[in-house]
């Protein structure tokens, strides 16, 4: 492993601007055709990689309520919660701002263990004071087909100065935190799956998923990558393979969905850990053209 990784439970200094005040040692990472580039910041352990996610997700409310008043927040599923825990109890921050939307939701009750929504208001959304009108979950007991279509008309009914559009008519979403399977999905959007090619709809029904429960709704790819700041997040031993076989595996790019997360205008950051970064040769990426430098 590079020797920019931490021990566990240390935060690296931060020696440029980039992933300042974060935590975690910032690697400039470009993909291998050059058009676009992301920030892969290693933090020693899970858990300071969530002390420095929240730090960043604090510090994007902060400029973004600054800017235009509000916040709007996009949540995954899964293991992301956990994540969050740090963010309870946080002070300064001005959670009454929030607007928080899922990027993906299976079709299921509100009080259903599969529940994106039941799992992010148990670990997070319960504890902070988000105004209960401003979490936008799915609703309930509706057809899937149905289910994407109203939860597209909820993001369409928000109000344009919370969520603004681009030249293209898409939602602009402050920031996106976005979880990968193993098989290198991101939202339900899963590899090989059709619609991963849909570009006229803003949430789509899955009927299909290959990961349990085979129901469930999904932003689409031209509105994850029209938002302003992504950061995936991935943690932990069980990521290993798969962010390697992102970052690094590049004989059929494109393949996997994690790898067409490419913002049109906004910032692309990874946030791993020393478990999840142990497959990666970061060092190689500072000597290379095509993988330009780290910190
Ligand atoms: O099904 C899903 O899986 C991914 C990854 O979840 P994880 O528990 O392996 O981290 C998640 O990002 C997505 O939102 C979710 O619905």
């Amino acid at each position: 492993m590079g020797a920019h990784l931490m021990p566990s439970g240390e935060v690296a200094p931060i020696s440029t601007s980039r992933g300042a005040g974060l935590g975690g040692t910032p690697h400039l990472f470009a993909y291998p055709n050059k058009d676009s580039e992301a920030e892969v910041i290693q933090f020693g352990s899970a858990d300071t990689g969530a002390q420095g996610l929240c730090a960043h997700v604090a510090e994007l409310a902060d400029k973004a309520i600054k800017e235009k008043g509000s916040f709007t927040l996009v949540l995954s599923g899964g293991s992301l919660f956990k994540a969050l825990t740090p963010l309870v109890g946080q002070q300064g921050v001005d959670f009454s701002k929030w607007h928080v939307l899922f990027v993906d939701e299976r079709n299921v009750p509100h009080s259903s263990a599969d529940s994106n929504y039941k799992g992010a208001y148990d670990t997070f959304l319960g504890k902070v004071p988000i105004p209960k009108e401003q979490i936008y979950a799915i609703a309930e007991g509706l057809p899937v087909e149905a289910a994407a279509t109203e939860y597209a008309g909820q993001m369409l009914r928000m109000d344009p100065i919370v969520l603004p559009r681009n030249a293209s008519g898409l939602p602009v979403l402050d920031l996106i935190l976005l979880g990968i399977g193993p098989d290198g999905h991101v939202a339900s959007l899963f590899p090989n799956h059709k619609e991963l090619a849909v570009k006229d709809s803003w949430v789509l029904s899955v009927n299909n998923s290959p990961k349990p429960p085979p129901e469930r709704i999904t932003m689409s790819l031209p509105v994850i990558n029209a938002a302003k700041a992504i950061d995936v997040v991935a943690f932990g031993a069980g990521k290993a393979e798969v962010v390697q076989r992102i970052l690094e595996v590049q004989s059929l790019p494109g393949a996997l969905p994690a790898q067409l997360v490419r913002p049109e205008e906004g910032k692309l950051r990874w946030l791993l850990d020393a478990e999840s970064s142990s497959r990666l040769s970061i060092m190689q990426w500072q000597d290379s053209k095509a993988f330009p430098r780290s910190s």
